[in-house]
This record gives structure tokens, sequence and C-alpha cells, in this order.
């Protein structure tokens, strides 16, 4: 007789469940005992663990009384990020219950082959779209690779007769050692925007960045892989975005952290937010048409030299 090599199951890899405050939520495996978990509320992903069960995002452990989700994982930030409109801050996908969607309209470039994944939809209900300028159609693939990577697609479809402009962010909160032992390569000598001293744009110098003080910026035209080096953790984050220009760098620091309701004292020592952002010119979508973004994230031992990290 034959043998047959196993057929990968990516269904049976997929498991519906109830968080603590009976919302839904999503896991995925992979052979190697990697997992992800994402909650329906905001299509937030909580939690990226690795084959050895390793936490790889930041989650606070405080959670504040007038919030649903604990600050961390990853939020999408649409259809606005920061400050500057008048739709609810920071965009609304990130408060809203998305629902699994089995169908979805095919994505030609994604290759199911060995990945766990989940699709997830977010449109405006009839009552919504009463009041609510956005008519859309988002939608999320969250998947995990057998190499226990992790990677978003976002599909935005523009459903009304007009333009539809909006910002977006993977707010993604990557779990550190210590936030003054990392580094980050791949941002030297770019533009950006520091949102602490807002409308001037500066040029970072040509040193990979470290974090010393509070940090809040938009680095513009940022390449397509960043990397976040942590050698006390031997591990190092490989953040890879396709359609997304901008790259943003957040920790609230100490005094700012004290002050957070949802945020312990310390818990700024152990968080990096890195995210693939489309912000400083807003997307204008044409009616009918359809915006995607992509993220990857890989983690990789943190002994490969810079030259190495171009392989992956
Ligand atoms: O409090 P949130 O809306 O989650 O935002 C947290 C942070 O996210 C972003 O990275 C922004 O650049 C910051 O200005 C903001 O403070």
């Amino acid at each position: 007789m034959g043998q047959y090599a196993p057929v990968w199951d990516h269904k049976a890899s997929v498991e519906v469940t109830k968080n603590s405050n009976g919302m839904n939520q999503v896991t995925l495996r992979n052979p190697q005992g990697a997992s992800v978990l994402i909650s329906l509320h905001g299509g937030q992903v909580t939690s990226w663990r690795n084959e050895r069960g390793e936490e790889l995002l930041f989650t606070s452990k405080k959670i504040s009384k007038s919030s649903k989700s604990a600050r961390g994982g990853i939020s999408i930030s649409f259809p606005q990020n920061g400050n500057g409109g008048s739709v609810e801050q920071p965009g609304f996908a990130r408060n809203k219950i998305w629902t699994i969607e089995d169908d979805p309209p095919s994505l030609i470039s994604f290759d199911t082959q060995g990945k766990s994944f989940i699709d997830l939809l977010l449109k405006p209900s009839e009552d919504e779209l009463k009041f609510c300028p956005h008519v859309f159609e988002f939608r999320l693939r969250v998947s995990l690779a057998s190499n226990g990577s992790l990677s978003l697609i976002s599909r935005v479809r523009n459903v009304t007769g007009k333009p539809l402009k909006f910002s977006f962010a993977y707010q993604t909160y990557f779990s550190v050692s210590n936030i003054s032992e990392v580094r980050l390569e791949g941002l030297e000598t770019l533009d950006y925007r520091d949102n602490l001293c807002p409308k001037e744009l500066f040029t970072e110098q040509g040193d990979a960045i470290t974090f010393e003080t509070e940090i809040d910026r938009v680095y513009h035209c940022s390449p397509n892989c960043i990397a976040i080096l942590d050698h006390e953790k031997k591990r190092t984050y490989l953040i890879k975005k396709e359609g997304l220009p901008d790259t943003v760098l957040w920790n609230p620091w100490i005094k700012k952290c004290k002050a957070m309701a949802d945020l312990g004292n310390d818990e700024y020592k152990h968080m990096l937010c890195v995210d693939g952002a489309a912000i400083e010119k807003p997307i204008a979508l044409k009616p009918g048409n359809e915006w995607t973004a992509r993220v990857e994230y890989v983690v990789v031992p943190s002994t490969l030299s810079t030259d190495d990290l171009s392989s992956y």
C-alpha cells in the first residue's frame, strides 16, 4: 500500500470558544504547538504564542472599568488613527463585534498550504448606516503559518457611490524583556512626524533606534521589513508589511503609563508598539474599489546578523 502524506486540515486547527466576558474568540493552532487568539470584539488579536507556549504580544494586566478589552495585542485602527478628525477615536472598528465569514471572496495571493486561518467581517449595521458616513465591508484574514509566523490581511471595500476616505493602522504591542535594552533597525535616516511636537518634521539619524524616553512618531515611506532586536529574550521580531507606507512607534514611558487607566505603572517597560500604517496620506477609495494591506510577523533567533535577516 502506498504511503500518503497527512493532509493539512486548516478547519480542524481553528476553534471557536467564549472568553470570560462571554465574547466569542477564535484560536488558531499549528502542528508545532504555536497558537493565536482572536477576539470577535474588535477583531483584536489578543495572544500569539510560539511552539514553547511563550507569549510574543504584550497585553496589559490592568483593565479599565470602562473598557471591554485589555490594551495590547493587535488592534485595528480604522477608519481613523490619532486625533485628526470627527469620528470616534481612534476609529470604531476596534469597538465593534466582528462576525466570522465562512465563505469570503477568494484571496488569490494567499497560499493556504499548512496555514491555520480565520476570516472576519465588519460592516455597518442597518441602524448605523442611518448616521454613519462610512459604508464599507472590512474583511480581515488572520493566519498562523507552520513556522509560527502570524499574518493579517485587511481588505476594505467601498460599497457606496462616494469616495471613502480613511486612515489605518495595525496597532501592534510587542512583548519585550526591557524597553531600555531593545533596538529597532530599519528606520534609520527616514523622515518622521513627532506626535509629541505636532507639525514638526524630523529626520532620523543613521543609527538603530533605542528607547530612553516617551516616543510617539510616524515614519514616512518606511521600508517593508524592519526588525526589533531583543537580546535578553534572544529573539528578533521581523515586521513585514505591504500596502502600508508608514510605521508608527509608540511607548508612553513612565509618567503617561502611570496616568493611563488601562496600563499598570511599570508595564511600559515590557511593551513596544510598532504599527504598519497608512496615516500621513489618508486612503481615498473610489466607489466599488477594494484596498488591501498585509502585515506578517516572524520571530527569528537574535544571534542572526542584520545581513542574515534579509533572507527571511
Ligand atoms: O490610546 P490609544 O488610542 O490606543 O492609542 C495609543 C497610541 O497609539 C498610537 O500609536 C498613537 O501614535 C499614539 O498617539 C497613541 O497614544
